[in-house]
Order: structure tokens, then sequence, then C-alpha cells
């Protein structure tokens, strides 16, 4: 395990640094950070505004990263946040910059009693299935009957819950010793602690709660990254006018240290322990270097595997391999615009429909909800294996797919309403190096995780994956926080 821990700050000394900032530097140092994500966003303007000098290359034409809102091609100033679309109301971080930078917010009904579901053929919604779930016909053990997917999940898994919440700092490492050996899959089919799952039961949690992606990712990771999403109380937001406006709101602080289009390939030490990174200039194809006292790469691993180390032995054994095995996940999401927001007559504002049909999840608009105009419904959105046939396809068929998907369920009327649509595939998305999210497999965050944030001489790391949240922003939030502390304070080179 690696000697190195990261700074346990407490979740109020997050909140205090993002209202008050750093404690000013005695020691201002030259700061390259790459990539301007969430994470590299917070770390830097925390960073200069503690008195470093601080360059962030960054890679795309935008900032952002995976807080990416989709404007075109739709119409009447309607957008689509392809990526980070829900905030949890226990994301305190997000939650704190949303109003630093007094954004307004909106609630995302991530779930409402009138979600439609269509599954095994058969149409019902959340509130009819809560009453009698084996209206949808699958297969359960007769001790299952009468029960919802999520009553049986959290009879699976509530032992461990429970045990998480008496005392979370001291107990999820207890959790993590005990079962990061076990898929999700298996652990709901051996059960350890509670009810294990028959397989038609298992069959209804995946689709119901689309776990059927996660399915051989790691218990504990899945567990973790799903808590907010199985707490039917949670209660979510989302920015008004889309996501992106949460990155978009640092360019004021950082605009003349932001240089769009450098694409890092390249991280050398020096002896003097000084760092340079490499950048292409994207449109003219220059090769450039940038050195400084520190580097900060938050770029996700499937990324940073395809950038040089130079000299090789100055990354360990261990940062090696947590790069190359980190598991990322993939996710695909389909945004539809119609004419007219029919789904709302049918009593669908916000909320979802849950199918097992390809489409999988589609999520109703939860903005200008009763407004006479068009909407945008966001028809799909899959992960992992549940990517692949639309990942395959070129967008028109991919917009074609989903709108037969969505027919079905609303009724061929909906064709004369649509209007555009457009697509964001994650594994084709080279900023990510293909992947969405990192999620653990089996093992993996026992296995890597100490490793994962662990800085190797002058570089240091960021970005969600080397959070306890990944997949969410507030992890990368979370990491920002935690490696502007870590070099806040550290000699310069
Ligand atoms: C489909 C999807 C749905 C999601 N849903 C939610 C949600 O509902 N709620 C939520 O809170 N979170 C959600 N997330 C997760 C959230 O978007 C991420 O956790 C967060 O945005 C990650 O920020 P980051 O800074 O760590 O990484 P990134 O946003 O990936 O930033 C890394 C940056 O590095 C840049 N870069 C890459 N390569 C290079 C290079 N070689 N040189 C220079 N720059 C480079 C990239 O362009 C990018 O800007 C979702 C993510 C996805 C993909
Ligand atoms: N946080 C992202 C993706 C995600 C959700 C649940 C588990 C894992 C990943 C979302 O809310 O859609």
């Amino acid at each position: 395990m690696a000697d190195y821990k990261p700074s346990s700050l407490s979740y109020e000394e997050m909140l205090f640094t993002i209202r008050q900032g750093l404690r000013p530097t005695q020691l201002p140092k030259k700061i390259i950070v790459a990539g301007a994500g969430m994470a590299g966003l917070v770390a830097a303007s925390l960073l200069k505004k503690a008195g470093h000098s601080v360059t962030i290359l960054e890679a795309n034409d935008r900032i952002g990263g995976r807080v990416y809102t989709l404007r075109y091609p739709f119409v009447d100033d309607l957008y689509l946040d392809v990526g980070a679309m829900r905030i949890p109301n226990t994301h305190h971080l997000v939650l704190a910059y949303l109003e630093k930078f007094r954004l307004p917010i909106n609630e995302f009904k991530n779930t409402t009693p009138q979600d439609l579901i269509y599954a095994n053929g058969i149409k019902t919604n959340l509130r009819t299935y809560w009453q009698n779930p084996d209206i949808l016909k699958y297969p359960v053990a007769p001790h299952e009957k009468g029960k919802t997917a999520e009553e049986l999940l959290l009879s699976a898994i509530k032992p461990v819950i429970d045990f998480i919440q008496q005392d979370p700092l001291n107990n999820w490492p207890v959790v993590l010793k005990r079962f990061d050996s076990y898929s999700m899959g298996d652990f709901l089919r051996y059960n350890p602690v509670g009810a294990s799952l028959s397989p038609g039961a298992l069959e209804m949690v995946e689709v119901i709660i689309d776990l059927e992606g996660f399915l051989e990712l790691a218990f504990t990771s899945i567990l973790r990254e799903f808590l907010p999403l199985l707490n039917l109380n949670m209660s979510y937001y989302e920015v008004e006018g889309g996501n992106d406006r949460l990155p978009k709101a640092f360019i004021p602080y950082l605009k003349e240290d932001i240089l769009l289009g450098h694409r890092m390939t390249k991280i050398r030490h020096h002896n003097d322990g000084k760092v340079t990174i490499r950048a292409t200039q994207t449109t003219s194809l220059r090769q450039l270097e940038f050195t400084a006292d520190l580097a900060i790469v938050t770029v996700p691993f499937s990324v940073l595997s395809i950038i040089d180390i130079e000299p090789r032995h100055t990354f360990s054994h261990n940062k090696y391999k947590a790069i190359r095995e980190l598991h990322y996940a993939s996710s695909t999401k389909i945004g539809l615009q119609f004419t007219h927001r029919f789904w709302e007559k049918e009593g669908l504002r916000g909320g979802k429909l849950i199918t097992d049909m390809p489409i999988r999840f589609a999520y109703y608009p939860s903005h200008l909800i009763g407004s006479s105009g068009s909407g945008i419904i966001l028809a799909s959105y899959t992960w992992e294996d549940d990517t692949l046939p639309w990942d395959s396809l070129p967008e028109s068929s991919r917009i074609r797919h989903a709108l037969d998907n969505l027919a079905t369920v609303h009724g061929n009327s909906i064709y004369d309403a649509f209007l555009t649509g457009a697509s964001q595939s994650w594994a084709h998305d080279r900023f990510t190096g293909g992947g969405a999210f990192s999620l653990f497999k089996p093992s993996q965050q026992t296995e890597l995780f100490p490793y994962i944030y662990a800085p190797e001489g002058s570089v240091h790391f960021a970005g969600d994956h080397t959070s306890t949240l990944p997949a969410w922003m507030e992890g990368a939030i979370q990491s920002g926080i935690r490696v502007a502390h870590e070099i806040n304070d550290l000699p310069r080179r």
C-alpha cells in the first residue's frame, strides 16, 4: 500500500476552501495544469488566488470536459446536458460553487410516480408497479413476489448500507476489505450478508434500476455510486440554461491562464525537480514546451496511458499499473427535440421512461415544464454494454432507432412532431480516451486506488478518478481542492 495519504480534508474544510480560498502561500510556484475540466478549473483557481502562477493546457476548443451541454443542432435556445446532468442535494461542494457563482438552479426531477415503464412488452407506470410489481411478469421466486426492484435490491444490500451509515469514516474501509472482491452481480446472486436474488429478481433489478451494464463491476464501487440514485427521497438539481454554465463561471478569473487547443503529449522530469509538459497546438500542430515547478494532471487515465513519461522511472511501477488497469465505463446519450411537449399531456413532467428496449432510460426535461414550445427528451442514456448498439451506428441511425423506441411507448404521432436530434458517444470522445467515467472492477479499489491519487515527483494528480466519488462532479471538485491543498505550501523546486 502506498505510504502516501491524501490530505484528509473534512467536508467543512473543503467548503471553507471554496468560500474563502487557500491560505496565501509564502512559496509561490509556477504550476501547469493539464485539463480544464472541473478538477483542473477548481485547482487552478484556488492556487492562482493563493499567489501561484498557473497555466492550464486544455486539448479541446472548450473548457468543461465531461460537463458538456449540447446546444447545436437544437432550436429555440434549448439544450441537452450530454455529460453531467443531475446534482444530488447531498453534493455540497457542487452546490457551494453554484452558490459562489450565483448560478440559477432548478429541480431535476429524477423520478416521479408517473415514470413510464415498458418492459417485457408491458407498459405501465411506477405508481402502478409499486402497487403490483408482478404486473411486469418477471419470473421471481415465490418469496420475492409482490416486491419491487428497489425493495429486493435494498433487502439484499441493506445490512451493508446500515453498517456504513453507522460510521462511514471507519466502516467503509471494513466494507472494502470484506467485499471489494465481489462484483455487483455475484454479491446479489450469492449474497454473503442478506437475501440472494433469484435470476428473475436479478433481471428485474437490472432493468428497473438500470444496473444491467454494471453487474460485472465492483459491488463496492457501484454501491457507492448508486447510493444517491437508490434514495428515492433524494432531490436533484440542474443549472438553468445548462450545466456547462458551472465550468464557464471560472473563465472570467482564469481566462488569461487557459490555453485551449493545447494537447499534452509528454511529461518530462528534470534532475533539478522541475517538470516540462510538451503540448501540440491542435490548430498549428506546433510542438510547445512549458516548464514549471509542478504539474497537476487531471486528464482521465484512459488518456494518460498514451502520454509519454520521461524518464520512465520517474513514475512508480504501481502508478503505471493503475494507469493501465483502471476501468473506464462507456456511456452514450441521445437527445431528440419535438415541436411540442406531448409527454406532458401524458402526465410526464420531468422523470423518466424505464425500458428494456435498447434506449434503456429516457429522461423528460425538468425545465420549462408547462411551456407551450418545443422540448428535448434525453431519449436514451446507456452505460457499458448497453452503449454498444448505439456506438456502432452513425448518428442518423442512432436518432432513427431512438425515435422508433420512443414511438413504441408514445405512439406514431411523435414522428410528425420530431424536429432534430443529436448524440454523444463518450466511447468516441478522444478527450476522455473513450471512457465516460472510471468505475472499479472487483478488487481494483483495494489494489489501485492508493496509487491513483499519489503524486509522482513534481507531478500531482486530480480528476474524478482520483476522488472517492468518481462519475460525479462532486468527486472532480473534491480532487481539485485536495490537490490544491497538497501543493500550496510545497517548497519551490
Ligand atoms: C455521460 C456522463 C454522465 C454524467 N452524469 C453526471 C451527473 O449527472 N452528475 C454529476 O455530478 N456528474 C456526472 N458525470 C460525471 C462528471 O461529468 C465528471 O465527474 C466530471 O465532469 C469530471 O471532471 P474532471 O475534471 O475530473 O475530468 P474531465 O471533465 O474529463 O476534464 C479533463 C479535461 O482534460 C482535457 N484533456 C484530455 N486530454 C488532454 C490532453 N492530452 N491535454 C490537455 N487536456 C486534455 C479534456 O478535454 C477535459 O477538458 C457524468 C459524466 C458522463 C460522461
Ligand atoms: N453520476 C452519473 C453516472 C453514474 C450514475 C450512477 C452510477 C455510476 C455512474 C449519473 O448520475 O448519471
